[in-house]
């Protein structure tokens, strides 16, 4: 778990948020061992920002992955406790990432380690629009 972590914290380093000043770094993991880096970055019309999580899940996608590859998601901070993904991380990770996922949060001191049923129950997806 620590080198996935480990690239989330690199990727924090990567964060453009000029305005919140919050950097965020997020990492993939998949089963084939690739790794899939993403930090927030903002925008002055601030509802276009995007989410560390969301840009790291896209970039693993982007690159050809889909759900039955992933392994984990680590999403950090340094923050005085370890950041829980928006509304809006959850519920794209609940269509991208598989139910048994581990979503490792840290802020360098502590380790969450959780999955996205915990974090968003009876959620909306494919299946109900069918
Ligand atoms: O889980 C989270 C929570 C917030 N942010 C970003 C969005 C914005 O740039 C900043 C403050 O909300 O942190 C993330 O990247 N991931
Ligand atoms: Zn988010």
């Amino acid at each position: 778990m620590d080198k996935i972590i480990d690239k989330a914290f690199e990727a924090q380093n990567n964060a453009y948020a000029p305005y919140s000043k919050y950097k965020v770094g997020a990492c993939v993991e998949t089963y084939d061992g690739r790794f899939y880096i993403g930090a927030n970055i903002e925008n002055a019309s601030y509802g276009l920002t995007c989410c560390a999580e969301r840009n790291a899940i896209f970039a693993a996608y982007s690159d050809g992955c889909r759900k039955e590859n992933i392994k984990s998601i680590a999403i950090v901070t340094s923050g005085d406790v370890p950041a829980s993904p928006c509304g809006a991380c959850r519920q794209v990770l609940s269509e991208l990432i598989p139910k048994k996922a581990e979503i490792i949060l840290s802020n360098g001191k502590e380790v969450l380690v959780t999955d996205i049923e915990s974090l968003l129950p009876m959620s909306f997806g494919a299946d109900d629009i069918k």
